[in-house]
């Protein structure tokens, strides 16, 4: 399915929160942008395990031209497993056509080796030469059943109840695989880790919906209460609105 085109007003109005506004920092981590789609109703899909389309077709090709921007995207295990999704890169600047190469190493945050890259999306692409084969991060790698020759597998330490360190991760990462910026697109579970880590988000990127989802919905909302955010800019589209921000350390 092609995308519509890229609205001319995006570029400039995402420049500061993409990568290249951030190149020549010599930092240890890589660039982290957090990006997602809610509801007005702050829901990212209609219940667990259910697909749901928040984004108008101008903020898809936003999160395309989002994925063109960066080294690496990465998601939860329980967005792999709900929506099969693609993860590669539809966006092309005019004159060119989006390839393997400008599309991001996904990443599968996958701590019991739950999801199987074989019969997935992510795995057509891949043999369509559409799309880049996965990073899947697992506890332990001597506790994954199935194993795919395509597909990479790394390990990374975690708590006792399993949890990885976002800020070890993505120094994993970046040492690991090279990844200098890696985009985050969820879900639900990642996402409200992620909004209380000023020191491994770099930027937040959110689509609003102009629709409700209702209660059972998959809600994002911090589990440690308020967040405040900083350098905020909306952009307002046909029906959605998009907000930039960064995460307010203090
Ligand atoms: N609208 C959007 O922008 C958007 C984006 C992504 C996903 N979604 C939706 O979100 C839902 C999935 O969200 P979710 O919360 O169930 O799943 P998730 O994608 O957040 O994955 C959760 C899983 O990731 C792993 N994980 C997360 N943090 C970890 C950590 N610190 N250490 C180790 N493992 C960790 C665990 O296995 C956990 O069960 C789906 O319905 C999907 O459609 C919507
Ligand atoms: N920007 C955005 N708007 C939405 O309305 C929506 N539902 C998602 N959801 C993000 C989630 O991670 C999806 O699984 C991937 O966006 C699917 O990726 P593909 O299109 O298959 O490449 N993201």
């Amino acid at each position: 399915m092609s995308l519509v085109p890229l609205k001319d007003d995006l570029p400039s109005f995402l420049y500061q929160y993409l990568p290249a506004a951030a190149a020549g920092n010599a930092s240890q981590k890589p660039f982290v942008t957090l990006t997602y789609a809610q509801s007005l109703d702050s829901r990212i899909s209609k219940g667990k395990g259910l697909r749901t389309t928040i984004s108008h077709p101008e903020t898809k090709t936003m999160t395309h031209y989002l994925r063109y921007k960066h080294d690496a995207i990465m998601i939860g295990c329980g967005t792999a497993l709900a929506d099969d999704p693609g993860l590669n890169c539809k966006w092309a600047p005019a004159g060119k056509t989006s390839s393997t190469s400008s599309s991001p190493r996904p990443v599968i945050i996958d701590p019991q080796g739950k999801w199987d890259f074989e019969g997935s999306k992510m795995q057509q692409l891949f043999r369509e030469d559409a799309g880049k084969p996965p990073v899947i991060v697992v506890r332990d790698l001597g506790s994954i059943l199935k194993r795919h020759p395509d597909a990479t597998y790394v390990s990374a330490p975690s708590s006792p109840a399993g949890r990885f360190d976002w800020l070890t991760l993505m120094l994993l990462l970046k040492s690991e695989f090279g990844f200098e910026s890696i985009m985050v697109e969820g879900g639900a579970l990642v996402i409200n880790q992620l909004l209380s880590r000023p020191d491994v988000v770099d930027s937040l990127i959110v689509t609003v919906g102009a629709k409700y989802l209702g209660s059972e919905g998959v809600e994002v909302s911090p589990p440690v209460g308020e967040v405040n955010l900083r350098n905020v800019q909306w952009w307002r589209g046909t029906v959605d609105t998009v907000m930039g921000a960064k995460l307010d350390s203090r």
